[in-house]
């Protein structure tokens, strides 16, 4: 009997122990819900709407917190594209602004707006994505800022200057002769089916650079390396976190399976570009020849225009074109720059804001992104009529001479414009001069059906099948 009340009394005091371990883990938890956790939400709401409030004047998508990321994060990569359109035809005024997360991101896509921005002096440094970039690209003159950008930039200049293209050119040249012999075989293979010709102008472009800049043959064209899907794969994972706002924490993202697979595309293309190759600028040249290859197999009367004034300049020539003879293409620039201005190799460029910028009504403050929305200004109907119409003649210097600089950007314009811009039109011409003398192409795909995504470059999603049809 005792026994047993001594029992009770002994599991009472346990249950009373426990009570009090409850009451005391409750008693923490609610003193640091009290002491950290509401102050910290008072404190972002009320950030939150002082933010809000700077950007009143500005047409805002989305009203509710998380609801655009949420949105944007659901789509594909192509879908994303045309929600971007789709926001541009929406807002009308050339500017409007959505949040990822907790942060806002200004999209601008009239030329005025994009002025105040591009030809800043101050304003140079890059905002997410291109931030999510500096463990893959250093502190190199794309992503630097402040004065180490002006010392490269100033260092860097002179490598494109006119007498130095032309001995690129001669490397270019080369180049583009063996991209006549991979196309050849893989045409002979079955000279009905139609190539997929994105890797093949890749590799072209992959050997230019690398010969040209740092002296070293990779035989990309020979199928030694495999470096293009690597960079592809990169991209997409950078595009993949700018998504989703919980990654944007190093420490963070490098714990997750995606930090780690990011980690490992790094290691293999800092391996490749510290034993071999230079960082950038063969994927924007490639994507541009894809797609210029593309539209004149969807547009044949200007294909054709092309054969012709191919045939003026070089005649029966069949040696490798030279600086002179690509200067005298008039209608191939047209086809070029008008491709440019449907298929941008870089679709958007990012600035952080070093200072307030007023602009009219609108008051941007420091810190904050802005998205410089190069697609969509090439797109907007404001500007363009008829936008999404192929016509090289909009480049006619009678019908350009009206239309304001900031309103055609593919290179960027200002102080942090491409630097090179004169060296990737000189290489596409090379090359897509050399499978024109050629060949006729014709496209599988149409315009309006092929997908394409924006990760970082408006790269095809799917792969363009031209079908080559020999010229003698
Ligand atoms: C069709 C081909 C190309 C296009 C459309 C293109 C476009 C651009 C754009 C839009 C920018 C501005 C980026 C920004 O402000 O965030 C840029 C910067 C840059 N581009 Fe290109 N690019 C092309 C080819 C090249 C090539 C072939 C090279 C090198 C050989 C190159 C080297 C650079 C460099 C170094 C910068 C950074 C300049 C700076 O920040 O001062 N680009 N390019």
């Amino acid at each position: 009997m005792l026994q047993q009340k001594n029992g009770l009394n002994i599991q009472s005091d346990t249950a009373l122990l426990n009570v009090t371990r409850m009451d005391l883990i409750s008693l923490i938890l609610y003193t640091l819900f009290v002491v950290l956790i509401i102050p910290a939400i008072i404190w972002i709401s009320y950030h939150q709407y002082v933010l809000r409030q700077k950007f009143k004047n500005i047409p805002v998508y989305g009203r509710f917190p998380f609801s655009t990321t949420w949105e944007l994060l659901t789509l594909t990569s192509y879908d994303r594209v045309k929600w971007y359109i789709q926001r541009m035809l929406q807002f009308k005024e050339g500017i409007f602004v959505h949040w990822i997360g907790m942060n806002p991101f200004i999209n601008l896509y009239k030329p005025e707006l994009l002025e105040i921005i591009m030809s800043s002096t101050v304003n140079i440094a890059k905002g997410h994505p291109y931030k999510m970039m500096e463990s893959w690209l250093g502190k190199g003159l794309l992503t630097s800022t402040r004065k180490q950008w002006f010392h490269d930039r100033k260092l860097i200049g002179p490598t494109f200057h006119f007498s130095i293209l032309d001995q690129f050119a001669v490397v270019m040249s080369e180049k583009a002769e063996i991209l006549i012999k991979c196309l050849e075989k893989e045409i002979a293979k079955n000279p009905e089916k139609a190539i997929d010709i994105f890797p093949f102008a890749n590799n072209a472009a992959l050997d230019v650079i690398c010969e040209t800049a740092m002296g070293v043959n990779v035989h990309a064209q020979e199928g030694e390396i495999k470096y293009t899907a690597t960079i592809h794969r990169g991209s997409e994972l950078i595009m993949e976190r700018f998504y989703r706002p919980w990654l944007w924490s190093d420490w963070f993202y490098n714990l997750t399976s995606t930090g780690k697979k990011y980690r490992s595309v790094i290691n293999i293309i800092h391996k490749f570009t510290r034993e071999v190759c230079a960082k950038k600028g063969h994927d924007t040249t490639a994507v541009a020849i894809t797609w210029t290859l593309f539209l004149l197999g969807n547009n044949l009367e200007h294909q054709e225009k092309v054969h012709e004034e191919l045939e003026e300049v070089f005649k029966d020539s069949e040696t490798p074109a030279t600086v002179k003879e690509l200067s005298q293409l008039k209608y191939l620039d047209r086809i070029i720059k008008e491709t440019l201005r449907l298929f941008p190799s870089v679709p958007l460029i990012t600035r952080k804001l070093a200072e307030d910028v007023k602009i009219g009504d609108y008051t941007f403050p420091k810190g904050i992104t802005v998205i410089l929305a190069i697609l969509l200004v090439h797109l907007n109907p404001e500007i363009w009529p008829d936008p999404k119409k192929f016509d090289p003649d909009r480049f006619l210097p009678e019908n350009s001479k009206h239309r304001n600089p900031y309103a055609y950007i593919p290179f960027s314009a200002g102080p942090r414009n491409c630097i090179g811009r004169r060296f990737a039109l000189l290489e596409e011409k090379m090359l897509l001069t050399a499978i024109l003398r050629k060949w006729r192409v014709k496209s599988i795909k149409k315009p309006d059906t092929v997908e394409y995504g924006a990760n970082l470059i408006f790269r095809p999603s799917e792969d363009i099948f031209i079908h080559f049809t020999p010229k003698k």
